[in-house]
């Protein structure tokens, strides 16, 4: 779940793209990206870190230009070094950067059919190195020096016929404008917006609506599934539907952790949603635990915050703050290793003891995904004088590895996976614990727009949208991407970063 930005302006972009990337910096922690275009020169500047160590004045003056597109990135396919942080580019045809938001699940396929069929070079182990491959060779097939919007459109056609998976994504095309396109099933989020200024109307496209409130532009829309939005470099807009059928299933795990709670997803407010679920968890409670004795509410801040609020409410209750929450760590979830992540949880939360003494606390998380956090907050809770310790969460048992943009690649790491809830209640230490029902989520989410049928609920039900996920596929994923995996991986990648080809960095 990385953050995308693009902007075609008429004026400078840089500090604009800045700002947006901070405000989508908790999609991604890892690293962090920008292009802009010049004249027909493209301006990068990219690597590992949050958004405000990556850019420095000296980077900010030479990212000069009206349009470009910007990145940060939570890896969930090959390594975190800084050759793998986004935009990527290809020189040919014409110059194109692109910013990926999401997972290619067919990516081994189409790299084979890049080298062997389309004669194109990978220089990572990206796929979103890969993504932006197949559109490039879809533009060059066309063999046009100058491309229309409908050529544009032509070429977005064959990559979602080619492209398997969860694509969010924005692309510079050289001497033509901002491209970005959504996947069929429009997994991960978009939207585009405009602002007026007296040079003209300005553009900008985004992962969430938060980063163009954040800037003054005004939301036009979300980009549907299988649409496609195309702005020229003289800041024409052009959308259009680039798949026969509409087969949309959004994730709904933005709606429960990984978006702000102020952006708009698909019309939903996800705010909103966030307290419905937390509605939903109360009426569950009153009704198989009528008799309950939690004396007090206490949310595990920051995304639980909402959905816990509404629940001390239905259950007149008091919430209570019992955790402070440093505001220079970030999201522990999205840290790379499960030791940082562990380490993590101590370093950001603090429990204030009079909140705790004597009494029968209720936590409340919106998830518990590795029970990194849950297992450590209850010890907290228990130090600081508990007495039950009752945890809910306001999603149902993550069970399932996730393979459209959410780094969760092995069963076994995931603490429900093959667990009733009474043994996840008993390893993280809780007296009690109780989880959201999967329709009870769905229907908090679908009451802001009932015309979302479908979800995407893998991560809780084991089915994959796509239906191109099977049991070999999955295992070879846990396989590259565990934990262990990953911590070896990248030692030998960070020791070969140094080599990698890749666009002047600025
Ligand atoms: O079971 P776990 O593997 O610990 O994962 C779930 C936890 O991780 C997330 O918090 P995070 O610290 O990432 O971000 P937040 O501050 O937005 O809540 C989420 O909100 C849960 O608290
Ligand atoms: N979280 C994401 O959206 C990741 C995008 C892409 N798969 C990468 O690993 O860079
Ligand atoms: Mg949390």
């Amino acid at each position: 779940m990385c953050g995308i930005v693009g902007i075609v302006g008429k004026s400078p972009v840089n500090q604009s793209l800045f700002d947006a990337l901070t405000v989508l910096q908790h999609r991604g922690q890892d690293a962090a990206g920008i292009v802009t275009s010049d004249q027909g020169k493209l301006y990068l500047r990219k690597d590992n870190g949050l958004v405000r160590d990556v850019f420095h004045t000296r980077h900010m003056r030479r990212l000069t230009g009206n349009s470009g597109i910007g990145h940060v990135r939570y890896p969930t396919a090959g390594s975190s070094t800084s050759a793998e942080a986004q935009p990527l580019y290809v020189n040919s045809p014409y110059g194109i950067t692109l910013a990926h938001n999401g997972n290619l699940t067919n990516s081994d396929n189409l790299k084979r059919d890049l080298y062997s069929t389309d004669r194109r070079h990978l220089n990572t182990n990206s796929d979103s190195e890969v993504l932006l491959n197949v559109l490039a060779h879809e533009l060059q097939i066309l063999e046009k020096n100058q491309l229309s919007p409908q050529d544009i459109f032509k070429a977005v056609r064959e990559v979602f016929k080619r492209c398997k998976g969860a694509y969010a994504a924005v692309a510079l095309i050289s001497g033509h404008g901002l491209l970005c396109f959504r996947d069929p099933y429009g997994i991960r989020p978009a939207v585009y917006g405009k602002r007026e200024t007296e040079n003209g109307t300005e553009f900008m496209v985004a992962s969430e609506s938060v980063a163009l409130d954040a800037l003054g532009y005004e939301l036009i829309d979300d980009i549907g599934p299988g649409h496609a939005v195309f702005i020229s470099e003289d800041g024409q807009l052009h959308t259009e539907k680039c798949i026969e059928e509409d087969t949309f299933a959004p994730c709904i795990f933005e709606h429960v952790y990984l978006a702000r709670p102020d952006s708009l997803i698909d019309n939903v407010s996800v705010y909103k949603a966030r307290l419905r679920m937390g509605e939903k968890l109360a009426e569950k409670i009153l009704r198989e635990w009528p008799d309950h004795d939690i004396d007090v509410v206490i949310p595990i801040p920051d995304t639980s915050t909402t959905s816990a609020m509404q629940l001390a409410n239905e259950l007149n209750l008091k919430m209570r703050h019992g955790f402070i929450k440093n505001r220079y760590i970030g999201r522990t979830f999205i840290m790379p290793g499960q030791q940082m992540r562990k380490k993590s949880v101590r370093q950001k939360l603090n429990a204030i003891d009079l909140e705790f003494g004597g009494k029968n606390v209720l936590l409340v998380d919106d998830s518990i995904v590795r029970g990194t956090t849950s297992g450590q907050i209850i010890e907290m809770a228990r130090e600081a004088g508990a007495n039950k310790v009752y945890f809910a969460s306001a999603a149902p048992p993550v069970r399932y590895p996730n393979v459209y943009g959410i780094d969760m690649p092995a069963a076994d790491e995931l603490i429900a996976h093959n667990r009733t809830e009474e043994e996840i209640g008993e390893i993280i230490g809780a007296d009690k614990i109780i989880y959201q029902d999967v329709d009870a989520m769905v229907e908090a989410v679908q009451e802001g727009n009932p015309k979302i049928k479908t979800f995407d609920l893998s991560v809780f039900t084991g089915e994959y949208v796509t239906g191109d996920i099977d049991m070999n596929y999955l295992q070879e994923l846990e396989q590259r991407r565990n934990d262990m995996a990953k911590s070896s991986q990248e030692t030998s990648e960070i020791e070969n970063s140094a080599m990698v080809m890749d666009l002047h960095n600025q």
